[in-house]
C-alpha cells in the first residue's frame, strides 16, 4: 500500500511537473515581442509614428531590449525587425514561412486583373515561375540590357543640357524608356507615346488606389466585409477607383505584349525580354502549360515597369540630392572618372565598368545613406511560429527595417550617419571587401528585388555619365535665393524619395559639351 501510495504520489508528481512545463511551454509562446503599449480596438494606432517610422522603430527595439518589436494598427499585427540577425533568422532561414504577401482587401475589389502586383508566396508553382523569368534575364544577363540603358542615358544627357531645370521630369522619362525598351523592345517616342502612355496610366490608377488619401478614405482596409455591400450606397467612393485600375491592370501586361507579337510576325521585333521569351514559349506550344506560362511572362513584362521605374527613379533623384549637399564626394568622383576615360570619352559599360570603384562606392553610399525603401515591402507569415521565445502569429505583416541595419557600425564601420563613400574602400583606393553591399536596400530573402544587379548597373552608368558632363550645385528658390535641399523633406509612403528641389546642372566645358553632342 505504502508502495503504491509513493508511486502513485510520484505519478502525480510526473504529471504535475509535466502539466507545469508545458504550461509554463505554452505561456511562453503565448507571449508576444515586445513594443509599445496599445489601447483597445485602436492598438498603436495613437503612437505610431507619423514620419520617418523607421527611427522611431529603432528607438523602441533599443528600448525594449528586443531585435524585433510588435505594434499593432487596426487588427493588423505588424513586426518590425531591426537587425541583420533578425532578418536573416527569419527571412533567410525561415524563408519558406516569412515569404508571403499581406492580403490587402482593397484590391480584392479591383479583382484578379492585379494579381500579378502583390502575388503571394505559396508553396504551388506560381510565384516559382515568376521568379524563374526574372532570374533568367536579371540576375545574370544584365549584359543584354544594357544597349537599352546605354541609349537611354545618352539621351538623358541632352535633355539635361537642353533644359536642366526639369531633371527629375528626365530621369523619369529616361528610367521609363530604358525599361520599356529592354522589355519590350519598345523605342518611346518624344511626344505622345500611346504605349507609355497606357504604362503611365497604370502606374496612376495604382497611386491613386494605394495613397494614402484613397486608403484613408476608403474603409475596405479595415471592413473588408464592407465590399458585399452595394456599391451605390454613400461612402463607398473607392469604387470608380478600382474600376479605373482594374482596367489599366488588365491594358498593361496584354497590350504592350501584343504590341510585340505583332513585330514578331513581321520579322521587326528588336530584342527584348518579350521577344526572347515569346520565341522559347513557340516551342511548347502545343504543352498543356503553354496558357499558364503565357500568363506568367504577361505579368512578370509588366512587373518590371511596375517594380523597376520609380525605385530606379527615386535613387536617382537621391542621387542628385547627395552630390549638391556634398560637393566634395561629387569633386573626387569626377576626378576618377576624368582618370579613367582621360577626359576623352563617356564612361561605358565596356571600358569602365567594374574600373571605377569610387563610383561603386558612391552608388552604395546613396543606396545606403538614402535607401528607397526605408523599411522595405512587407511579408506575411504562413503559419504560427515562435521567435525569441515568443509567439508570431500566421497572417502578421513582417517588415525590414533596411534603414537601421545599414547604419548599423558593426557592418558598416564607423560614423555610419555620414555620408562617406570611402567605408567601402581600401585605403589605395580598391574596393574593401570587408565592408559589404547595402543589400538591404533591395529586400530580403526569396522576395528580394529581382532587378538588383540590373538595377546597380543602370544607376551606375547612369551617375557617371552626369558626372563626367555636367557640375551639380545648390539651384535658385522662388525667392531668387539658393536652396539648400533639405533631407527631412520626403514622401511619406513607403518609397521614400526627396520632395522637389531645383539643382544648378551646368555643363562642365566646351569639350564636355561635344562629347555629349557627339556621342552616337
Ligand atoms: C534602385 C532601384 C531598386 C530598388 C531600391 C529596389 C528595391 C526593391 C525592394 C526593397 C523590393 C522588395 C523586396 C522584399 O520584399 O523584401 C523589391 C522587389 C522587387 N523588385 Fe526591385 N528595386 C529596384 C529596381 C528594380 C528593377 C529595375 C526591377 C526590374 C527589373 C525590379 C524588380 C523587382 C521585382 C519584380 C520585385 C518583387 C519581387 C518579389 O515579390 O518576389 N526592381 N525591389
Amino acid at each position: 500500500m505504502a508502495q503504491f501510495s509513493v508511486q502513485l504520489l510520484a505519478s502525480i508528481g510526473a504529471v504535475v511537473l509535466a502539466s507545469t512545463l508545458f504550461q509554463k511551454l505554452v505561456k511562453k509562446t503565448d507571449r508576444r515581442l515586445p513594443g509599445p503599449p496599445t489601447i483597445p480596438l485602436l492598438g498603436n494606432a495613437l503612437n505610431f509614428p507619423r514620419s520617418k517610422p523607421w527611427i522611431q522603430f529603432l528607438e523602441w527595439s533599443r528600448e525594449y531590449k528586443s531585435d524585433a518589436i510588435q505594434l499593432e494598427v487596426l487588427g493588423n499585427r505588424i513586426i518590425i525587425l531591426n537587425t541583420i540577425e533578425a532578418t536573416q533568422e527569419l527571412f533567410v532561414r525561415r524563408g519558406l514561412n516569412y515569404s508571403s504577401r499581406p492580403h490587402i482587401p482593397i484590391l480584392d475589389i479591383v479583382g484578379r486583373s492585379i494579381d500579378w502586383l502583390f502575388l503571394n508566396y505559396t508553396a504551388d508553382r506560381v510565384w516559382r515561375d515568376h521568379r524563374k523569368v526574372y532570374h533568367r534575364e536579371f540576375d545574370t544577363q544584365t549584359v543584354l540590357h544594357r544597349p537599352y540603358e546605354t541609349s537611354a542615358t545618352k539621351v538623358l544627357l541632352k535633355k539635361l543640357y537642353d533644359n536642366p531645370n526639369d531633371f527629375v521630369d528626365h530621369l523619369r522619362a529616361t528610367t521609363g524608356e530604358a525599361i520599356l525598351g529592354t522589355t519590350y523592345g519598345i523605342a518611346v517616342q518624344p511626344k505622345d507615346d500611346p504605349l507609355l502612355a497606357i504604362v503611365n496610366k497604370f502606374v496612376a490608377a495604382l497611386d491613386n488606389a494605394m495613397g494614402a488619401k484613397a486608403i484613408g478614405k476608403s474603409i475596405f482596409n479595415v471592413f473588408p466585409v464592407l465590399r458585399h455591400l452595394p456599391r451605390w450606397l454613400p461612402g463607398l467612393q473607392f469604387y470608380p477607383i478600382a474600376d479605373e485600375l482594374r482596367k489599366s491592370s488588365i491594358d498593361m501586361p496584354e497590350i504592350p505584349l501584343g504590341h510585340v507579337r505583332k513585330l514578331m510576325k513581321e520579322g521587326t521585333a528588336p530584342p527584348s525580354v518579350a521577344l526572347r521569351a515569346l520565341e522559347a514559349l513557340e516551342e511548347t506550344k502545343d504543352s498543356p502549360d503553354y496558357p499558364h506560362d503565357m500568363r506568367v511572362l504577361q505579368n512578370v513584362l509588366a512587373g518590371i515597369y511596375a517594380a523597376g521605374a520609380d525605385t530606379t527613379l527615386t535613387g536617382m533623384r537621391w542621387f542628385f540630392f547627395s552630390m549638391i549637399k556634398f560637393p566634395h564626394v561629387q569633386a573626387k568622383a569626377r576626378a576618377h572618372i576624368d582618370h579613367q576615360t582621360e577626359g576623352k570619352r563617356l564612361p561605358d559599360f565596356g571600358s569602365d565598368f567594374g574600373s571605377l570603384p569610387y563610383i561603386e562606392a558612391v552608388l552604395n553610399e546613396v543606396l545606403r545613406f538614402f535607401p528607397v525603401l526605408p523599411i522595405g515591402m512587407p511579408h506575411c507569415v504562413v503559419e504560427d511560429d515562435v521567435y525569441n521565445d515568443c509567439l508570431i502569429k500566421k497572417d502578421t505583416i513582417v517588415f525590414g527595417n533596411s534603414w537601421a541595419i545599414m547604419r548599423d557600425e558593426k557592418i558598416y564601420g564607423p560614423d555610419t550617419h555620414v555620408f562617406k563613400p570611402e567605408r567601402f574602400l581600401n585605403e589605395d583606393g580598391s574596393r574593401n571587401l570587408a565592408i559589404p553591399d547595402p543589400d538591404q536596400a533591395f529586400g530580403y530573402g526569396r522576395r528580394v528585388c529581382a532587378g538588383k544587379n540590373v538595377a546597380r548597373e543602370f544607376l551606375w552608368l547612369m551617375m557617371a555619365s552626369i558626372l563626367s558632363s555636367f557640375e551639380i550645385s545648390q539651384g535658385v528658390g522662388e525667392n531668387g535665393k539658393l536652396v539648400e535641399p533639405d533631407a527631412d523633406h520626403h514622401s511619406s509612403g513607403l518609397v521614400c524619395h526627396p520632395l522637389a528641389f531645383p539643382a544648378k546642372i551646368v555643363i562642365r566645358s566646351e569639350h564636355a559639351k561635344e562629347l555629349l553632342f557627339n556621342a552616337d
